[in-house]
């Protein structure tokens, strides 16, 4: 119960420091953190691109709800505010999945519902975990081969932007 599997976005501010934030706050615990991808956004099509990425994350000490405090702090520290949903953000933290462990507890949907359809998520969830499956869905490789190309050619990776 102790892994799970994070996905960081931004695109208010500092985009790139504001995901510096979010692994800054799982650091003890990070074993793996994918590039940062350019991409463009959907849900609301109408706002900046996001910076994305994602890392995985291992602490014995901590449970799902424990990962889910840290995603909110971590949002809280970025200046985040609530406001419309799928709308420009400072920093959003994800709780992708907790190997194990499935919720459908609206404070926390584990796997992240949204994930089957995000290239954004599943393509830098790729670079660190290639073989990894979404509880539920199977491969994530395969998911990613099903969402249309146009989806796939909006997340770029920026290799010039590092996370660590
Ligand atoms: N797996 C999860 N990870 C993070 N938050 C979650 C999860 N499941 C449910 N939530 C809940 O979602 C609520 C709203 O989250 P948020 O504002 O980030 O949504 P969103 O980013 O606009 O949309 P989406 O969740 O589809 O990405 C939070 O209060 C949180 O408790
Ligand atoms: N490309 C992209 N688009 C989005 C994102 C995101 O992280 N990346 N997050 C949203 C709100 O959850 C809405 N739209």
């Amino acid at each position: 119960m102790s892994r799970a599997v994070l996905s960081l976005g931004s695109n208010l501010g500092d985009r790139l420091g504001h995901l510096r934030t979010a692994i800054d706050a799982v650091r003890p615990a990070l074993v793996a953190v994918s590039g940062v991808y350019e991409t463009k956004p959907w849900g609301v099509e109408d706002q900046p691109d996001f910076l994305n990425a994602v890392c995985v994350v291992d602490d014995p000490s901590r449970d799902h709800w424990a990962w889910l405090r840290t995603a909110q702090s971590a949002e809280h520290a970025a200046g985040r505010v609530r406001e419309l949903r799928w709308g420009p953000r400072t920093l959003d933290v994800d709780i992708v999945t907790v190997p194990g462990v499935t919720s459908d507890d609206p404070e926390l949907l584990l796997p992240h519902p949204g994930t089957p359809d995000r290239a954004s998520v599943l393509i830098p969830w790729l670079d660190i975990e290639p073989d990894a499956d979404l509880p539920g869905h199977g491969r994530i490789a395969d998911l990613l081969a099903r969402l249309p190309e146009a989806d796939r050619a909006g997340v770029v990776l920026r290799p010039e932007w590092a996370l660590t």
